[in-house]
């Protein structure tokens, strides 16, 4: 088997904010490493220091203490690398989905037949040709987190962070988002890391799962899902491992 290849690396972070109330601690000494092209979740409780986690990821925040390695090398403040997919797409309501999508390459400078050629390949990807037009209000909630896909594809990062995209969606749209996001995955692999609060679509879709502590968030135990794509959450193996990881938290399944 070929050897993996470590992307990330986050040794010991540690954040500490200092507020009126004193020293509030949301993240303890987070230790992981994350593979190329690896779906990883992290799964812990909300307000728990998981988006705080991403920001220093993302190089937004600055860890109070501890190391962040992207391809080895440490990297301090922000970087190019990563594309973030959030609960609030924050698309532009005045701008169409192809406006949208190709907002990032636009700002940097990309001429606009490359831009536009890349962003219609992550449109057609995320299954919505024939709305490169239409402006957000048109679109539903699930339409509107696949243009937040497509416009992070687009932005060709080398790791997507995802801060519970599908928070807000019915349980119906979903599932089929999952699906989607698991099908986009496959077809142009990148290094994801998905954030929920959710056990079954964290089972549903990680290769690893991090369980996270209450606050501060720390790493209370990692789970490798050996189970084939496309899963099954009534299989019992996939009940199996949903139960177990139920029994190590307060998370309701
Ligand atoms: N700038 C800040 N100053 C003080 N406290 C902060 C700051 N940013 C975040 N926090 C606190 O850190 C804690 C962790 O927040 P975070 O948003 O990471 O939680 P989360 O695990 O992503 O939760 P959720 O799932 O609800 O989004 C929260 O209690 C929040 O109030």
């Amino acid at each position: 088997m070929a050897e993996k290849k470590i992307r990330l690396r986050l040794d010991k972070l540690t954040k500490i904010y200092h507020t009126p109330e004193g020293e509030f601690e949301a993240v303890h000494e987070v230790s992981l490493e994350v593979q190329d092209r690896e779906f990883l979740v992290l799964l812990g409780p909300g307000h728990c220091g998981k988006t705080v986690l991403l920001n220093m990821i993302a190089g937004l925040e600055a860890p109070s203490s501890g190391s962040f390695y992207l391809d080895e090398k440490e990297v301090r403040g922000s970087h190019g690398a990563v594309g973030m997919v959030f609960q609030k797409t924050g698309l532009m309501p005045w701008k169409t989905v192809m406006q949208n999508v190709e907002l990032g390459p636009k700002m940097a400078g990309e001429d606009k037949k490359t831009r536009r050629e890349r962003a219609k390949k992550y449109i057609d990807l995320v299954g919505l040709s024939g709305f490169e037009n239409s402006y957000p209000s048109q679109l539903s909630g699930g339409m509107k987190q696949r243009v937040g896909i497509a416009r992070a594809y687009t932005n060709n990062p080398e790791i997507l962070l995802m801060d519970e995209p599908f928070g807000a969606l019915d349980a119906q749209t979903r599932y089929a988002m999952e699906d989607e996001l698991i099908r986009i995955w496959e077809q142009e692999k990148r290094t994801i890391i998905f954030v929920t609060n959710n056990i079954e679509e964290a089972a549903y879709l990680g290769d690893r799962i991090v369980l996270f502590s209450e606050c501060p968030a720390r790493v209370k135990e990692i789970y490798e899902i050996d189970l084939p794509r496309p899963r099954n959450n009534v299989d019992p193996n996939f009940l199996h491992i949903r139960q177990v990881i139920a029994a190590n938290t307060d998370l309701a399944l």
